[in-house]
């Protein structure tokens, strides 16, 4: 059998991993070393060399993204044997989805409704304000996310309510208290938050030995890849259902282990030795991504930490450009700076999906979005929840859940007011006391107090229509597709004509996203034949955590915080922002461990770049509200001088043309001939007499009609005329 084409694109070490006889294996290597091809190539190998069945194997992956390009690249390994629908029985997909296809299959073994329903983070904290009210917890001296980051925590732990020890602190007692109450108010209304998926499906091997005989005797061969990322549920999961007689494959980099907030376990690599005895382990150095100069930065920045296995990357690859360091005035600069810099790129022939802006923080994204915007330049927030986090489409999604599922109180607090219907905080606060009272949802308590008459008529009134319209959707949906079924939803409930009668660009782009989500349904590919498409979409729409826009195929620039970059590769890397107190971050410098994970993830973005590196800073930001003045990342003091170029400001301003009259005003005159070509330079330092000092941000027209932008520093940012300002350059 001809199998050049699964082992003639890997070196030595590679190749033995892929054409290993069955065993259990550790691939541990550095970033860019191949590790995911390797896996790749070893299930195309297995499957074709030694004839094990796709549906004997599960292969974990870090995103939806990556379980679908590995599907395609084994499509492209094994060709079109067999039909399109030959991987069907192969189980590809990230913990979450793979946990959530096993529940929607044995429900009734999980203990759940059938049409349980995804909770994300924001319906979750909504969950969690009702239990505090519910219990008269005081949110100032316990907030809400506290109590949010303890459940999620604990359940990664594999730890219920009930498991977390009795104790005296009144923490830990409140806590629990609150975590219980949780578990009650989601188990009522069938929700499931996102570490519940793990922590009940892990409970579900436990509970149904016989279901757990079924797959430990279907999958052979399990293979995750971001193995030093998985949390301590995860690992459980894995190890009970790889039994005695499964091969397990675990491929990881302890350098890129960056999950430690929430709850990876490192140590699992160790386990997983001790686990499962007679362990291949491969290491790789070689690496195909990147050029020396990026390689250099990121092998010096990480030598830095302490606890490592220890590893050295290099390459056959030349050195290549010097990775770029660009000193920004400020937010919105380095923005300008980036999209110039991106035109440029595509200028010369590269596509914008070639490129990638990366940063720590989500809020970062905003200005960024607004300079692409205003540019013209074309993106994506890749893992950002963007559209699916819009309010609009949340509502919409609300509908629909309710449609699926009545007693989805999360979906029924959203909308049993928008649009606005006359339901009033009163009438709310009744239905919430009642819910809690008898234990059931708000639905059933609406209907129990519009029966019972004790509702004020006007409210029961506007509460009947809403029921009503519920049943009305509900009928109307019927014998329509899926696009149809959303569209109907989205014009019943009267959230169009909501968003409609909203004045100016925000109503209309709101019309836009809900009609958005409409085209995301039409491109929506059901994959699940014994579920409605509709409810598989709405699942899809909490899952895929914003993967699922619709101008995916779109060329675009490709967004996304520093976590979601994992495993991925682009010819052109950005990293914004890199800044003591932003990255690494206020919140993790402090320890040695935050410090430690943070370098790792500056060596994770850096591996991102194959052939160019930008590194940008911001001597002052507004960020979360407030004017910060941060120095310098140490992560950039840590790469080696050669390696780094830093950039000139390359824009200077054009003078204006009538140079003679603007001239003979004095002060300005001071302040060009300071310059020895006459000029007002971008990131001049100037003083005016009623604003204070400032910096020159931008310049617009040349003559008397020159205008100048300043971010003045107590008076914030200023456009003026270069005639009348009378700025004054500040020696510095
Ligand atoms: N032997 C090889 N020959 C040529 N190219 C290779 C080889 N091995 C890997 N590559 C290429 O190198 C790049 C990095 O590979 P891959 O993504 O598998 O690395 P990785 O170790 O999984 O990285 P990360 O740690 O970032 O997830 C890919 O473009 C891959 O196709
Ligand atoms: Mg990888």
């Amino acid at each position: 059998m001809d199998i050049t084409h699964l082992t003639d694109s890997l070196n030595t070490p590679q190749r033995e991993a892929v054409c290993a006889s069955p065993c259990h294996q550790l691939i541990l290597a550095g970033a860019g070393s191949g590790k995911t091809r390797v896996l790749v190539h070893r299930i195309a190998y297995l499957i074709q060399v030694q004839g094990v069945a796709p549906n004997q194997i599960m292969a974990v992956t870090f995103t939806n993204k990556a379980a679908r390009e590995m599907r395609e690249r084994l499509q492209q390994l094994l060709g079109d044997v067999g039909g399109p629908n030959r991987f069907s029985g192969l189980w590809v997909g990230t913990f979450h989805g793979i946990a959530h296809r096993l529940l929607k299959m044995h429900w009734r073994e999980a203990k759940l409704p059938e049409n349980f329903q995804i909770l994300d983070s924001d319906d979750q904290l909504r969950v969690i304000k009702r239990v505090y009210q519910a219990l008269q917890i005081d949110e100032k001296r316990w907030p809400h996310r506290q109590a949010q980051y303890f459940i999620n925590g604990s359940k990664d732990e594999g730890l219920r309510a009930q498991h977390i020890q009795d104790s005296h602190d009144p923490y830990t007692t409140t806590m629990k208290m609150i975590y219980s109450a949780y578990e009650e108010a989601c188990q009522n209304s069938g929700l499931v938050d996102f570490a519940e998926l793990l922590l009940r499906s892990h409970e579900l091997w436990l509970s149904s030995p016989e279901l757990l005989k079924h797959y430990q005797d279907r999958f052979v061969h399990l293979l995750v890849d971001e193995f030093q990322d998985t949390n301590s549920v995860q690992y459980a999961w894995l190890r009970v259902l790889a039994g005695n007689a499964c091969w397990v494959t675990g491929v990881g980099d302890d350098d890129q282990s960056i999950y430690g907030w929430r709850g990876a376990k490192i140590e699992n690599i160790q386990q997983f030795e001790k686990d499962f005895s007679n362990t291949a382990v491969t290491k790789l150095e070689q690496n195909y991504r990147s050029t020396n100069t990026i390689l250099s930065a990121a092998n010096a920045v990480i030598q830095n930490n302490n606890s490592r296995l220890g590893k050295q990357l290099w390459t056959e690859d030349g050195d290549g450009d010097p990775i770029d360091l660009y000193s920004a005035f400020n937010e919105q600069d380095e923005a300008r700076y980036i999209a110039e810099c991106i035109e440029q790129w595509q200028k010369e022939g590269n596509s914008l999906a070639s490129s990638a802006v990366l940063y720590r923080s989500n809020a970062q994204s905003r200005v960024l979005e607004e300079t692409f915007l205003r540019e013209g330049i074309a993106y994506r927030i890749y893992g950002g929840q963007r559209f699916y986090e819009r309010m609009e489409i949340k509502n919409a999604l609300a509908y629909v859940r309710l449609v699926l599922n009545r007693h989805d109180d999360p979906a029924f607090e959203r909308v049993i007011n928008t649009p606005t219907r006359g339901i009033g905080e009163k009438s709310l606060e009744a239905l919430r006391l009642t819910a809690r009272e008898q234990g059931c949802s708000l639905f059933d308590a609406a209907a129990a107090l519009l029966a019972n008459n004790v509702l004020p008529a006007r409210a029961a009134n506007c509460i009947k229509a809403f029921l009503a319209l519920l049943d009305e959707l509900q009928g109307g949906i019927d014998s329509l597709g899926l696009a149809e079924q959303v569209e109907y939803v989205i014009n019943a409930s009267g959230l169009y004509e909501f968003h409609q009668k909203e004045k100016g660009e925000r109503g209309q782009a709101r019309i836009e996203n809900l009609q958005e989500l409409v085209n995301a349904c039409r491109a929506f590919n059901a994959e699940d034949a014994d579920r409605a498409p509709i409810a598989e979409f709405v699942d899809n729409a909490a899952l895929g955590s914003g993967e699922q826009q619709a101008d995916e195929y779109q060329d675009a620039v490709q967004m996304m915080t520093l976590h979601s970059a994992k495993g991925l590769e682009f010819p052109l890397v950005f990293i914004a922002g890199v800044e003591e107190n932003l990255f690494p971050h206020k919140m993790s410098a402090d320890s040695a461990e935050g410090l430690e994970e943070e370098r790792r993830l500056c060596y994770v973005g850096i591996t991102r770049a194959m052939k160019k590196l930008v590194l940008t800073h911001a001597e002052s930001r507004r960020l979360y509200g407030s004017e910060t003045y941060n120095p310098l990342s140490r992560f950039i003091r840590e790469i080696p001088e050669k390696c780094i170029q830093e950039v000139r400001l390359k824009a200077v301003v054009t003078r204006p043309a009538n140079v003679a009259n603007v001239r003979k005003d004095n002060a300005l005159k001071a302040a060009y001939s300071d310059e020895g070509d006459g000029e007002f330079k971008l990131g001049q330092r100037v003083a005016h007499a009623k604003f204070g000092e400032g910096v020159i941000l931008q310049f617009e027209g040349r003559g008397p009609g020159a205008r100048v932008n300043v971010a003045f520093t107590d008076a914030g940012s200023k456009w003026l005329m270069m005639q009348y300002a009378k700025l004054q350059a500040v020696e510095r």
